[in-house]
């Protein structure tokens, strides 16, 4: 954004125009949203503050009620100019009473520390008196490349953002202190690789299409065989044409159409996973952490097969992690939660850099799950799916993602898709579901990309 900003002045576009036009896409915003009701605008001492000044400008031009506080005054450039340019009163924000529509322009991309406690304090007084608040560019006290809160308020009804999306639009605190995100166009082209996830398209099976071109995916189980099985059943309606469940006994209490393999031993694994035909095979979902399990994993890794690697595989890799997959021919797709990322790289930076990095290290995909799942490729490609239903975060979600990543990877398409799906079956599912009732939503969550 920064980068873009000065190729517009480069191109000849002044900082004033630049403001002007923030300004009144924010002013227009809330005039629609505030529907003719008395507006208090809050001004900080930067560019976000200059800004909020144009914003009171337009709105008292438009006929509204305007008050404006403040806390700092701008010092020079347009946000001085804007600041000049209101010539009505100007409240401390200590003092001021609030009024039922909030403009928070305090603070924008330049927040660099926390609020001050006091400051928090009364601007989450003033939006939660307020009955619609409206954030300019980012809500006070979210850090923009991170989405760490340093002390915004709660209950924000929308935020502006200017230009382009920031990663505080997507990550951490971000997501549900912004409320609703809308994207102000003021002309600066921001380009970026990073994606938000969309709906991703399918194709329904061709006429000439057989089990095995559709995909086939080994689970290779452990010691806790409901998870492996759930990871099998979620590949099967995920799309895959073919799914095997490996397990170390007779598995009992899946569906008769996955087939079952008594796998004892490494080298029984190893000459299962030999097989050309298999599209990805899953390894961590109820695999343990003992001798058994290690040398499964071990087994896996070696094959020449595309891999997901989940939940106790992620742990017993741990720092070995980027080390020991550097080495594979094929495909590794990670799917970890922040505690296993955290046992296996570096979670420096925002989530954003910190999965770039971990993909680029391990050469594997890695999709780092959260209410804020980042995919990232070792060739540099980041998509963010952000939003994902709460109630995902119950037991077996994780091994339903893990086999349904690797059906849409054996089916040739992405982890994205898998990632898309998963949400969605969970929003189809409604409130409190278990982790069967979303596997039993995946197809008509399909259904919806055909
Ligand atoms: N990019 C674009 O294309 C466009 C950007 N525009 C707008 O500019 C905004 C970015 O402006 P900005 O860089 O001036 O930063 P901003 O958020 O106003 O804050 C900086 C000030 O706050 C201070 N400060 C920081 N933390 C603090 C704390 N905890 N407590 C107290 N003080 C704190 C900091 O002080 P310092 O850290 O220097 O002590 C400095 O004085 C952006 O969000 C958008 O709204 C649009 O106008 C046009 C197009
Ligand atoms: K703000």
């Amino acid at each position: 954004m920064r980068a873009a900003e000065q190729r517009c002045f480069g191109a000849g576009v002044s900082q004033s125009e630049l403001m002007e036009r923030a300004s009144l896409a924010v002013a227009r915003e809330v005039a629609r949203l505030g529907a003719g009701q008395p507006v208090l605008v809050l001004a900080g001492p930067g560019n976000n503050g200059g800004d909020a000044y144009g914003v009171a400008r337009f709105l008292r031009d438009w006929g509204h009620d305007v008050a404006v506080a403040s806390i700092g005054r701008p010092a020079s450039g347009a946000a001085a100019e804007n600041a000049a340019a209101w010539h009505d009163e100007v409240e401390s924000l200590e003092q001021v009473s609030p009024r039922p529509v909030l403009v928070d322009g305090l603070f924008g991309t330049g927040m660099s520390r926390a609020l001050d406690a006091p400051v928090a304090a009364q601007l989450a007084r003033l939006v939660a008196a307020a009955s619609v608040s409206v954030a300019i560019d980012l809500p006070s006290g979210i850090e923009t490349d991170t989405g760490l809160d340093l002390g915004a308020p709660g209950g924000i009804t929308a935020t502006v953002a200017l230009g382009a999306l920031k990663p505080a639009h997507l990550l951490g605190a971000g997501l549900s202190k912004c409320g609703h995100v809308l994207l102000a166009d003021i002309g600066v082209e921001a380009a970026t690789e990073w994606r938000s996830i969309a709906r991703p398209r399918l194709e329904a099976p061709g006429p000439q299409a057989h089990k095995y071109g559709r995909g086939l995916v080994v689970v290779v189980a452990g010691s806790m065989a409901g998870a492996s099985r759930l990871a099998a059943r979620a590949a099967l309606h995920g799309g895959a044409g073919y799914v095997i469940l490996a397990a170390p006994e007779p598995a009992s209490g899946a569906p008769d159409a996955i087939v079952h393999r008594t796998i004892d031993g490494r080298d029984a694994l190893a000459e299962l996973l030999a097989d050309p035909r298999i599209g990805a095979v899953v390894i961590g979902p109820g695999l343990g952490r003992d001798e058994a399990a290690m040398n499964r994993l071990e087994v896996a890794i070696g094959c020449e097969r595309d891999l997901v690697i989940d939940g106790d595989a992620l742990s017993l890799l741990g720092k070995t992690a980027a080390e020991r997959l550097g080495t594979r021919k094929a495909s590794t797709l990670l799917t970890p939660h922040s505690g296993e990322f955290a046992r296996m790289f570096e979670a420096a930076g925002s989530k954003i850099e910190a999965t770039l990095a971990a993909a680029k290290s391990s050469g594997a995909t890695v999709i780092h799950k959260g209410a804020d799942t980042v995919i990232a490729s070792a060739g540099g490609k980041v998509v963010v799916a952000s939003a994902a239903p709460s109630w995902l975060s119950t037991a077996g979600t994780g091994d339903v993602l893990a086999g349904l990543v690797a059906a849409r990877h054996a089916a040739g398409g992405s982890a994205d898709e898998a990632v898309w799906l998963h949400s969605r079956a969970a929003r189809r599912a409604g409130p409190a579901f278990a982790a069967d009732d979303l596997i039993a939503q995946i197809p008509a969550a399909m259904g919806e990309c055909l």
